[in-house]
């Protein structure tokens, strides 16, 4: 039996993690390709040096025009709906320009460079390189810089995965490398012989990817604490119990600190699916996963009622949220907390993962109450424009030397002054 049925529900300790990882950071940070070669051979297995750890346009592109039909089809569709959504995420630059000649306004710029990180531990995520990169393509990012580690799980014969270089091409990455976790986000942050600095680095990643990034936050910017995957289900009786079982287990196969959630007020429901779950994990490859994140870190809560099961989800704040409810929409208003909410029981979260349009990279741990999904705005910065006329200015003069001399600050109130006494 995986699903403990519980009241309550604990959140995950990454304390144990982070020394770790800031080891890692700070020993990139001054001694560069060394540090981040070392690490790359210890935690990957790989033999990455300063003349292979980059892998050029023509090798991407070999791999998209050799790509099978079917997925080229798939990724080709994916890409053209995620451009779609983001599309309509475009801020514009704007004027105000008063009758008195005041203008003011705000510009909207591009990031020069942004490093996105791509995992690649126990899974390829070409999906992943989709939702890194168009969103920042539509923004008009000058220079996008892709990491990704060549896992001996996941990279049998040493190289990048065909669906990875292929998507890469197709998203117009300009630089990638391979190089993953800790390691790769030092590097981006602080820049070494071989890996450029970034301004900003976004993408999800593992526990180890996910603390890095709060780590080096301040040197460089990030996107958000997208890291272990998480799936909430609120369900009622009008649910399936295999959907049900079988979306829990789809997040629970990422990583064994993902973790699945149903929250319901039926209890035969809740037996139904904990039934379930155990007969859909005997068809599934990537058992031990399964079962460390499904006995670790899942539960099932039975509340009350919906309006309770929707304020536990609150708290939780998770990644993704489905509404396996009847009416699902009225229950919309009452999630305050979530990275993204499905609707229904034809809305499963894996349609988002690679296909429906908007991001997958979501914010994890809790940090839903306060982060957003990675979307155009984590690339762009915005600028204030100002611009005043002797007429316009003079209109404002005295209560800008009033509130200047107010904080004492009397040479911000001379800067008006001395304008002043030429009108
Ligand atoms: N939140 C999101 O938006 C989102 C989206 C996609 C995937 N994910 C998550 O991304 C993660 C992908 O994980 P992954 O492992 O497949 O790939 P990954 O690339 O994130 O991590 C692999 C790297 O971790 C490092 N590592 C492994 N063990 C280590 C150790 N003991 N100490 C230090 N470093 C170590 C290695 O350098 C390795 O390259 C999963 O947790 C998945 O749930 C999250
Ligand atoms: N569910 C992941 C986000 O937590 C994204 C993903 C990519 N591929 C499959 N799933
Ligand atoms: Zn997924």
């Amino acid at each position: 039996m995986f699903f403990n049925i519980l009241e309550e529900r604990g959140n995950l300790d990454t304390s144990k993690f982070a020394l770790g990882v800031k080891e890692i950071v700070e020993n990139v940070r001054h001694t560069g390709d060394a540090a981040l070669f070392n690490y790359t051979h210890q935690w990957d297995n790989a033999n990455v040096t300063a003349e292979n750890v980059q892998i050029s346009n023509e090798e991407m592109k070999k791999a998209y025009e050799e790509l099978p039909d079917n997925l080229k089809k798939a990724m080709v569709l994916s890409y053209e709906r995620i451009r779609a959504f983001h599309e309509k995420q475009k801020q514009n630059t704007w004027m105000d320009v008063k009758p008195n000649g005041e203008i003011l306004g705000q510009r909207v710029i591009p990031l020069s460079s942004v490093g996105v990180y791509v995992p690649g531990g126990k899974a390829a995520y070409p999906s992943s390189v989709l939702m890194n990169i168009v969103p920042a393509k539509v923004a008009g990012v000058e220079k996008i810089v892709m990491v990704t580690p060549i896992s001996k799980a996941v990279c049998k014969d040493g190289k990048v995965p065909q669906n990875v270089l292929a998507a890469a091409y197709l998203a117009g990455v300009d630089e990638l490398y391979t190089i993953g976790g800790a390691q790769a986000v030092a590097a981006l942050a602080f820049g070494t012989e071989t890996i450029p600095k970034v301004d900003k680095i976004v993408g999800p990643g593992n526990i180890y990817v996910a603390l890095a990034k709060r780590e080096v936050y301040g040197y460089v910017s990030i996107d958000s604490i997208a890291g272990p995957s998480e799936i909430l289900i609120i369900a009622d009786e009008s649910a399936n119990p295999t959907y049900v079982a079988a979306d829990l287990l789809s997040q629970a196969e990422h990583d064994e600190l993902a973790s699945s959630v149903l929250i319901t007020p039926s209890r035969a429901l809740a037996l139904k699916v904990q039934e379930e779950v155990g007969r859909l994990y005997n068809q599934l490859p990537r058992q031990e996963i399964l079962k460390k994140s499904l006995k670790n870190y899942s539960v099932i809560l039975i509340e009350e009622n919906l309006e309770k099961a929707c304020e536990t989800a609150n708290d939780i704040a998770p990644e993704h949220l489905e509404l396996a409810v009847a009416t699902p929409f009225e229950w919309l208003g009452k999630i305050k907390n979530a990275g993204a909410v499905f609707l229904g029981h034809y809305t499963p979260e894996p349609l988002g993962d690679y296909m429906a349009g908007p991001n997958h990279v979501l914010p994890t741990s809790g940090t839903a109450r306060f982060f957003s999904p990675l979307g155009v705005e984590d690339y762009v910065k915005r600028s204030s424009v100002l611009s005043f006329t002797p007429e316009s200015f003079y209109a404002l003069a005295d209560q800008v030397i009033d509130f200047a001399e107010s904080e004492s600050l009397y040479a911000h109130a001379l800067s008006v002054k001395v304008r002043k006494e030429n009108q």
